[in-house]
């Protein structure tokens, strides 16, 4: 049947009570009401599969850890599994000696014994009878007149004190009674004041403090709007007598969503206690939520008295136990109700928080309250023991604000506010791609991989391996070795910027100069790679505690075809860079912008005019030196001595032609290399005489003669093979000059010459870990004779006597 267009001909309003001078509406609550969780009585009998004992028992130990002081366990008389869990509590001593238990039962006389013996034993008890009073069950539940009514209530109410005094008596059990006029909100006012009036003379005992008798006044069905209840309250407070000695407790259903409303306005009326579930489990739409209604008082700065901090405990219980969910937008306890997808929420809640944690510190210095003022946040997830990981997720609908807040509370990064826009149109666009929620791996990844940012996995096609800085104002033009001022410093002087960059893998030698160290840095990209930026925003914070803290740039780079005035954060490209030094993380920012503004764009080569050849690529630099010296360099050799060259180039400011036999000259000089067999060797370190035995198959002692710098040495050492054991004897001659870790990283042989005029070349890669923790640093020797350990040797040697350049280039190292 369709909903009809005029409902009140099938439906009556409810009616309302004539309270002219109702007080409510102008009070406050100021303190928590005593709570009774009926999670095992009411929320049980609406499961369709009522709790296991064991079930029972989790949940009544939960409810004891959140602080429930009165906890309705059963409806004895129902089942052997209700009347059992009640004996296993008292019989196991699982009841704390401050918790009252409370047991249901109808006005039965047989009922009533059942539930009686059920608690024998038991510290504390109540005793909740009820019976409906309201005329349509008088009428068609009960076929009883208002007497009978009143009558079924009284009779067994003192039913109740004499078995209760019996218990008592033997047992020593302490009782309460509670008695509930059910579908107290349908009853009439006056008759439902009536009925608890004649059931309090029934028990005649009510008194003060644990005496009080406890009237539960029941919205079993909400048939009203919330002010209607707290009307209804009001009215039975200022009607029945003795009101010192009651206590006034509420039982709000939540048949029309406003159960929470109901209970709260109730306790403005007056009311004492409020009976309830954990998150809202009961009959139909549930019973009151006792979480909601604890957690909305602690917001309004007033204790509970139930303790939620660990609520996703609670949550696992409660949910595992009824066998039903918990809706993610639930107050207070839904895993979305955290959480702030849209733009300007974002925005408010990062501003918001970045605004209370400079309140707060201020707050504290002067010792006053930190007050929580978050933006669409009214409580601190902290204390329930959520984390601020959920507080912000990032979509479609999402915002630079969020998506900013996110980087810096994973990354630590504070995005200047341009380039929070330039990062969000990246994450927009893979958000609008996909349709789907981005998670914070899915933004700190795309993050690192669009800035090359969080170390070599993100590096780009540009990495900077070593820099140095000079001065060359100054009046010595010394290198600095640990650069100081970045570009905007006051003390703005002409620098020179030299550093080993590998683009695309090639390292290349750069130089250039400028205003500050990044001004330098870009005029050498300039200058040998045709990249052309300036910078049009720069910015820089501290990450971190002061002795260990890192600078962390900003840069936005702009290309020079590109208005000054032009601020579009669309037109530039951002970049960041992290470093303990703050000129080298400045340089980080410029390459990671860099790198981003690239792309795959096609960058020169190094070229050098070497001899004939008009331009002579890493393969005709290596052409050459066998042309000239016989010598065919193993692939890395080649590029380490194209690095030489590009060096060269610029210290000699040879420009980019070179002849054959200054190339031949150079080769000579940077590896000691000489082709005379006989020709004593002209490096640091020259062999004179040597041996090598072999005490066993693995092992090999060299023992030899070695000129160092022109002195001989008579060295010996150990090792697997004749370079190795000649290795470890070069450790020998100075142990602390920074060697420990020098080691053979490769190592090629071929033969030169034919028949008797046959010589061995070797080659010899050495590799030296920084002692900084900076990289490790390789260096290339030759060596040629007509032995071919002879040969390996020599190389060795030669490689050994680049290493102290080695050893100042490590000094300048960046990571
Ligand atoms: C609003 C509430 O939540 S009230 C609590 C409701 N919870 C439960 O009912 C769960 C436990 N209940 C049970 O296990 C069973 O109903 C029992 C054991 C109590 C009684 O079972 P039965 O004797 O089979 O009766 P039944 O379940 O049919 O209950 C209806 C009878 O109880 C009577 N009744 C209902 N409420 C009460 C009451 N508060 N006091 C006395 N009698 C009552 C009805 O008038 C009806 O009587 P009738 O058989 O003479 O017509
Ligand atoms: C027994 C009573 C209090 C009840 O559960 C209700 O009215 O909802």
């Amino acid at each position: 049947m369709p909903m009809l267009a005029v409902p009140s001909k099938k439906y009556r309003p409810y009616t309302s009570i004539n309270l002219p001078d109702r007080q409510w509406p102008s009070k406050r609550i100021t303190e928590a009401p005593t709570w009774l969780s009926t999670d095992l009585r009411d929320g049980n009998q609406a499961l369709a599969n009522p709790m296991t004992i064991q079930q029972k028992t989790q949940f009544f130990l939960q409810l004891v850890k959140c602080g429930v002081k009165e906890i309705e366990v059963a409806y004895p008389a129902a089942s052997d599994t209700d009347f059992g869990f009640v004996r296993g509590l008292i019989e196991q001593n699982l009841v704390p000696d401050d918790v009252w238990l409370q047991v249901l039962t109808p006005a039965r006389a047989d009922l009533i014994k059942r539930t009686v013996d059920s608690v024998a034993g038991a510290k504390k008890a109540i005793i909740h009878m009820y019976n409906a009073t309201s005329p349509t069950f008088r009428q068609v539940v009960f076929g009883n007149t208002k007497e009978k009514t009143i009558a079924l209530a009284v009779d067994h109410t003192k039913i109740i004190r004499q078995l209760t005094e019996e218990c008592t008596a033997k047992y020593g059990t302490q009782f309460r009674y509670e008695y509930s006029p059910e579908t107290f909100t349908q009853t009439e006012p006056d008759f439902a004041i009536e009925v608890c009036q004649a059931v309090k003379a029934a028990w005649g005992k009510a008194g003060p403090g644990d005496e009080r008798i406890i009237f539960n006044l029941p919205a079993t069905v909400e048939i009203a709007t919330p002010n209607h209840y707290a009307d209804q309250i009001e009215y039975f407070i200022r009607n029945v007598t003795e009101r010192e000695n009651m206590l006034i407790s509420l039982h709000p259903h939540n048949d029309r969503g406003t159960g929470i409303a109901a209970a709260e306005l109730a306790l403005m009326a007056g009311a004492d206690r409020i009976e309830g579930c954990l998150f809202g489990n009961g009959e139909r739409t549930g019973n009151v939520d006792l979480v909601t209604l604890a957690l909305n008082l602690y917001t309004q700065g007033i204790a509970p008295n139930l303790d939620f901090s660990d609520i996703y405990s609670v949550i696992e219980t409660v949910t595992s136990c009824n066998d039903l969910p918990i809706h993610p937008r639930h107050p207070w306890a839904g895993e979305l109700v955290f959480t702030a997808f849209s733009g300007s929420h974002q925005d408010a809640i990062k501003k918001g928080m970045e605004a209370q944690s400079r309140r707060h510190a201020e707050a504290l210095a002067k010792g006053e309250n930190a007050y929580w003022d978050i933006p669409y946040l009214p409580i601190d997830p902290a204390d329930l023991g959520c984390t601020y990981e959920a507080i912000i997720r990032v979509n479609s609908q999402s915002g630079k604000g969020g998506i900013a807040y996110l980087v810096k509370q994973h990354l630590l990064l504070d995005l200047p506010r341009r380039m929070q826009i330039s990062f969000y149109q990246v994450i927009q666009a893979i958000s609008d791609r996909t349709g789907k929620e981005m998670t914070v791996e899915d933004i700190t990844t795309s993050f690192c991989n669009t800035y090359h940012y969080g170390g070599s996995k993100y590096e780009g096609r540009l990495v900077l391996r070593s820099f140095s800085l000079a001065n060359l104002t100054s009046p010595s033009n010394s290198v600095s070795p640990t650069p100081g001022a970045a570009d905007g410093d006051l003390t703005s002087r002409l620098r020179r910027f030299d550093g080993k960059l590998s683009v695309d893998g090639v390292v290349r030698v750069i130089r250039g100069e400028g205003n500050g160290p990044l001004s330098a840095f870009l005029d050498a990209l300039h200058k040998h790679l045709d990249i052309d930026f300036s910078i049009r925003e720069y910015s820089e914070h501290s990450v971190g505690e002061s002795t260990s803290s890192k600078a962390a740039s900003y840069i936005e780079l702009v290309s020079p075809s590109i208005d000054p005035m032009d601020k579009n954060p669309l037109s530039g490209s951002w970049g960041v860079g992290i470093d303990s030094d703050i000129t080298s993380s400045g340089l980080k920012a410029v390459l990671s912008a860099v790198n981003g503004a690239i792309g795959d764009r096609a960058l020169p080569d190094f070229t050098l005019t070497v001899g004939l050849s008009d331009r002579s690529s890493v393969a005709d630099i290596a052409t050459a030196v066998q042309g000239a010296l016989g010598l065919q360099l193993p692939k890395r050799m080649q590029a380490s001595f194209l690095e030489v060259l590009q060096a060269q180039a610029l210290d000699q400011h040879i420009g980019r032609e070179i002849p054959l036999d200054e190339l031949t000259k150079l080769f000579r000089k940077t590896y000691n290399f000489t082709d005379d067999v006989e020709e004593t060797h002209p490096s640091n370190f020259a062999l004179r005489t040597f041996t090598v035995e072999a005490p066993d198959a693995s092992r090999r002692v060299f023992t030899g003669v070695v000129s160092v710098s022109g002195k001989e040495r008579q060295i010996t050492g150990e090792g697997n093979g004749p370079l190795s054991a000649l290795l470890a004897a070069l450790k020998t001659i100075s142990p602390n000059n920074g060697w420990e870790t020098l080691a053979i990283s490769e190592f090629a042989e071929h033969s030169i010459g034919h028949g008797s005029d046959v010589r061995a070349a070797s080659y010899v890669e050495l590799v030296l870990d920084a002692h900084n923790g900076k990289g490790s640093k390789s260096v290339w020797g030759v060596g040629l004779h007509e032995d071919i350990t002879t040969s390996g040797l020599r190389a060795v040697l030669s490689a050994a006597g680049g290493l102290d350049a080695v050893s100042t280039h490590l000094q300048n190292g960046v990571a």
